[in-house]
């Protein structure tokens, strides 16, 4: 078989919450992900950080507020401190399953940034659930208290949701081109990459959370990768999803991800987001394939056995 340019986007559940929990749950990724590497295919992995993102930025508020002489650390910082301590994760797994396969490849993460729109709507329409989950009553009583804005997340609970702009540009992308072509696996554009806006000074952090699976989507497209595989918690994508009725989707173009999109069948803030990023990805290109599965079915949806492909109409 021939290998495949690939960009591999991890969810929440190949990380877990904590660190003993994320040591833990990345060997598994990281047998996922060098199943793929021994299927011949070229590996670029992003990575999700939205548990962790909002872990840091709350505990080192929580810690500023009282007395304990630590700064408040703004959102672009919180979500380069992710992209190391996520990337250090799994360069340590993905580096010990090489090396127990015998597979001579190294493994290396970037500090990635993104370009956004500073004018992008996004800013003042926060839809990026980040952070723990909340009921109810505790989304409530901590709007009232701080005014961050609460959203329900698919029937999970309440999170926390902050501003999410559109990837525009990724600063280091000759880096990671160079280094897939020249054989290492490469960890990049994690939690959706740093959000900076270009200015006359150079760029500047913003505080937003770019979703993952779009930055993912956009590096797929800029590295002309011929495949966007999104590893969630779930097989395959549904429609009537959670009810008595629930159907799995095997294969759809792009015209019936729309039609479903518009009757409301993904969740804002989980699902619909990544249907968005492989219609993105698709968009007129027969050659391009995107499929969302779950991390355990990886290597049996890269060989076309199962996931949710989305492909271009053509
Ligand atoms: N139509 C749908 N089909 C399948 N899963 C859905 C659907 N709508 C919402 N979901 C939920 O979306 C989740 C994936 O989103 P999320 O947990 O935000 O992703 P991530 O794995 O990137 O953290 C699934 O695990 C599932 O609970
Ligand atoms: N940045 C981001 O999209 O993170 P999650 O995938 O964890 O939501």
């Amino acid at each position: 078989m021939k290998g495949k340019r690939m960009v591999v986007a991890l969810g929440g559940n190949a990380l877990g919450n904590t660190p003993e929990e994320q040591l833990e749950l990345v060997k598994e990724t990281a047998t996922t992900i060098v199943n793929l590497v021994a299927q011949g295919h070229e590996i670029i992995v992003g990575h999700g950080n939205g548990p962790q993102i909002g872990m840091l930025n709350t505990a080192l508020e929580y810690a500023a507020v009282h007395g304990a002489k630590t700064p408040f650390m703004p959102f672009p910082e919180c979500n380069a401190m992710t992209q190391g301590y996520i990337g250090y994760h799994l360069q340590q797994a993905v580096r010990a399953e090489l090396q127990k396969r015998g597979i001579k490849k190294s493994v290396v993460s970037v500090v990635t940034q993104v370009v956004v729109d500073k004018d992008d709507p996004a800013f003042s329409h926060p839809t990026k659930p980040i952070g723990a989950f909340y009921t109810k009553e505790e989304a409530e009583k901590i709007e009232a208290e701080k005014g961050f804005i609460f959203m329900e997340d698919a029937g999970r609970g309440y999170r926390r949701v902050v501003p999410s702009p559109l990837p525009q540009k990724i600063v280091e992308l000759d880096i990671v081109e160079k280094m897939i072509e020249d054989g290492f696996v490469v960890i990049a554009t994690g939690g959706g990459g740093v959000p900076v806006v270009e200015t006359e000074a150079g760029l500047e952090g913003i505080a937003a959370v770019i979703d993952k699976d779009k930055t993912c989507a956009k590096l797929a497209e800029d590295l002309n990768a011929d495949c966007l595989l999104i590893l969630t918690a779930v097989d395959r994508v549904c429609i009537n999803f959670n009810k008595p009725n629930q159907q799995e989707l095997a294969v759809i173009n792009q015209e019936e991800a729309y039609s479903y999109i518009n009757e409301g069948q993904f969740a804002p803030g989980s699902m619909l987001p990544k249907v968005e990023a492989c219609l993105q990805f698709v968009d007129k290109n027969t050659k391009r394939e995107a499929i969302i599965t779950s991390l355990k079915m990886a290597g049996s949806a890269a060989l076309g056995e199962t996931g949710t492909r989305i492909v271009s109409n053509l």
